[in-house]
């Protein structure tokens, strides 16, 4: 096995040439067999083997940094950095990361997660370069899909004025997760297609390169001439207009000719953009066949690529999905947008039922929801799902664009909570913070899914910027029978009693079950609310349950500070009443990746912590 002669970084350099292949192939069945029993991003990774290879072959890690964007596709370089034995764990608690991470490696230079944020990152590690004296080669690879996030324009703008050698390798494997969308993804497939011209540009570039002292003038004055020539001798024109060098297309499988293009870009000085091609899932049918599907896979069976358990139970997007198809029958207004997870979101049912009322805009998160404020300020109902994490990217949107003009704009907000595996960076565990201190915004979270189309049908009937948060996985369906119409602001009893009151937000109402269960086991009196409004909290039922309460015990799947708790506890503090407050929320912290239970656990938010948390708060109280 070549694979067992990698066990540390650069060890892919002391094989022979003749053995590259056979390494990618070994490289793909190890990752198709550990992905198909952990779950994992397996289509990306598939497509940048050679890649990762060549780029292992041409430079020298650690000294050279490499940025990956979003950093999903990063296992090979995982692999050839002497982190085999981490694709056991990979994605568990405790184990490795799917992303890259400065603890886990010194070949990891920056850590990622969220899109488009390489080329920014890249230029930092560039500008500290210059001023530290040092020589290594900087790297940002950023995909296509990723390419499409402002954040990635913003920094091609700046890359241009560097003066020092800076390589961006654009993996074009002309998917997003779903299909990639929009003018650059057009722009880019022109290119795919312009091998002949590229040909012919290299060709006559060097040719006029060549001729002693006017050479390289006449390419300048080649490259800025307006002329239809322009067109045909540089493809690529558009970094290139901008003063960034083009290189490409290249093929992405194949390791010679990729690695004959690094040790070029190697020697300009300023930035250069490396056209990659490379072909999603790669090497395995079923990834080569739905690469959507394999992009985050669920352990799968290998011989037909089918996930190794079926869902018996609806999940939470599922009952979006429906449901906004339902209010897309009812309601020609309603309008969805999505910044590039049609799929990953539920949106598209609604996109296949209304095309024209659909809209992927491809991974920009900032842009979709400012077109959506455009949107309602023209009269329409636009519905922008989103996951919590990545509405962090467009809180000044939000704000500015929506809030302050009061428009109409819902924003159903799926993976609110933990997600799991992905960790840190994709954790749904701000928003509840980052929204309630935002003016006119009001903020839902369903306890099942009953409720969960019960919010969206009001949300859509209601008139002001609205979110509605709910987590990733299982729909809960019990509590069917507590269905009260949903009243602006207003909470739901559940269960009415005494001494203790426990008030829960959206996927935390059925742990509170749970605790109230075993409260009630132990002897105490115990009441159950469904929060509902996250915001407005409901200060009619606050002044209720100091009546006849010693503890209130809020819980909620989102940090302690800024979250719901925060805000009941400033009401009650601020009153004079005789109940204490219990805030169970997340502590200030990021939160890993691992199992979702067993992270529920770990920051205690588990039935079990809690009962424990309440019964001390409430004798302490006594
Ligand atoms: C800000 C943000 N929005 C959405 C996502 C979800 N997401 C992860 S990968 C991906 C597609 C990336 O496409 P591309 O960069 O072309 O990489 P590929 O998977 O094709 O290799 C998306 C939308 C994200 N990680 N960050
Ligand atoms: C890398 C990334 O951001 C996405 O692929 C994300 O992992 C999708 O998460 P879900 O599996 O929850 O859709
Ligand atoms: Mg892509």
């Amino acid at each position: 096995m070549l694979l067992e002669q990698i066990n540390q970084v650069n060890d892919i350099k002391k094989l022979n040439k003749e053995d590259w292949e056979p390494l990618a192939q070994e490289i793909r069945d190890f990752l198709i067999e550990k992905i198909s029993v952990t779950g994992g991003h397996l289509a990306s990774n598939l497509g940048v083997v050679e890649l990762t290879m060549a780029m292992h072959l041409a430079f020298n890690f650690p000294e050279d940094q490499v940025v990956w964007d979003v950093g999903h596709q990063s296992y090979t370089h995982k692999l050839l950095t002497g982190r085999r034995a981490g694709f056991d764990d990979l994605r568990k608690y405790g184990g490795m990361s799917g992303f890259p991470k400065r603890k886990e490696s010194n070949c990891d230079c920056f850590d990622t997660g969220h899109s488009s944020t390489s080329i920014s990152a890249g230029i930092g590690l560039v500008k500290a370069r210059e001023l530290t004296g040092g020589h290594q080669s900087v790297i940002s690879v950023i995909g296509d899909g990723s390419m499409t996030g402002g954040m990635a324009f913003e920094a091609l703008n700046n890359a241009s004025q560097l003066k020092s050698n800076f390589i961006i390798i654009l993996n074009d494997n002309q998917m997003s997760i779903a299909e990639n969308v929009g003018g650059l993804s057009q722009y880019l497939n022109g290119m795919r297609s312009n091998e002949g011209y590229n040909n012919f540009k290299a060709g006559l570039q060097n040719t006029l390169e060549k001729i002693p002292v006017y050479g390289d003038g006449i390419v300048r004055q080649l490259k800025k001439t307006k002329s239809g020539l322009k067109q045909l001798v540089i493809p690529g024109m558009f970094f290139e207009d901008m003063g960034i060098t083009y290189l490409g297309p290249v093929d992405g499988h194949n390791i010679d000719q990729l690695i004959r293009t690094f040790n070029d870009a190697k020697k300009v000085h300023h930035a250069v953009l490396i056209h990659v091609c490379t072909k999603k899932g790669k090497g395995y049918e079923p990834a080569e066949r739905h690469p959507s599907r394999f992009h985050g896979a669920e352990p799968f069976v290998i011989e037909t690529g089918l996930p190794k358990s079926r869902r018996s139970k609806a999940n939470y997007t599922d009952i979006f999905s429906t449901v906004m198809r339902k209010l897309g029958d009812r309601d020609e207004k309603v309008v969805a947008i999505t910044a590039a997870m049609p799929d990953g979101t539920g949106l598209k049912r609604f996109k296949n039922m209304f095309p024209d009322r659909f809209f992927d805009v491809g991974i920009a998160e900032q842009h979709a929801v400012t077109f959506a404020a455009g949107l309602a300020a023209g009269g329409l109902k636009p519905v922008v799902a989103v996951y919590s994490s990545f509405l962090q990217r467009a809180y000044d949107q939000v704000l500015h664009d929506v809030c302050i003009q009061n428009l109409h704009v819902i924003f159903a907000i799926d993976r609110a909570g933990l997600v799991g595996s992905d960790g840190e960076t994709h954790q749904g565990i701000f928003d509840l913070s980052y929204l309630s201190g935002i003016p006119n915004m009001t903020i839902m979270a369903p306890k099942n899914k009953w409720e969960l189309s019960d919010m969206m049908k009001f949300a859509v009937n209601y008139d002001g910027p609205i979110a509605l948060r709910y987590p990733r996985g299982e729909a809960y369906d019990g509590l069917q029978e507590f269905r009260a119409p949903i009243a602006y602001g207003r909470s739901e009893w559940i269960y009415e009693e005494a001494d203790i009151a426990l008030m829960a937000v959206g996927s935390m109402v059925k742990t509170a079950e749970q605790v109230r269960d075993a409260l009630k086991d132990t002897g105490y009196n115990c009441t159950l609310i469904n929060a509902r409004f996250v915001k407005p909290i409901d200060e009619q039922m606050l002044e209720e349950v100091a009546k006849q309460h010693k503890l209130l015990v809020t819980l909620e799947e989102n940090v302690r500070n800024g979250g719901f708790g925060d805000h009941v506890l400033e009401y009650v503090n601020d009153r004079d009443f005789d109940m204490k407050v219990l805030n169970i929320a997340l502590p200030d912290e990021y939160v890993e990746h691992g199992n979702v239970a067993l992270l529920h656990k770990e920051v205690g938010l588990d039935a079990e912590t809690i009962v424990k948390r309440v019964i001390t708060a409430y004798v302490g109280e006594m």
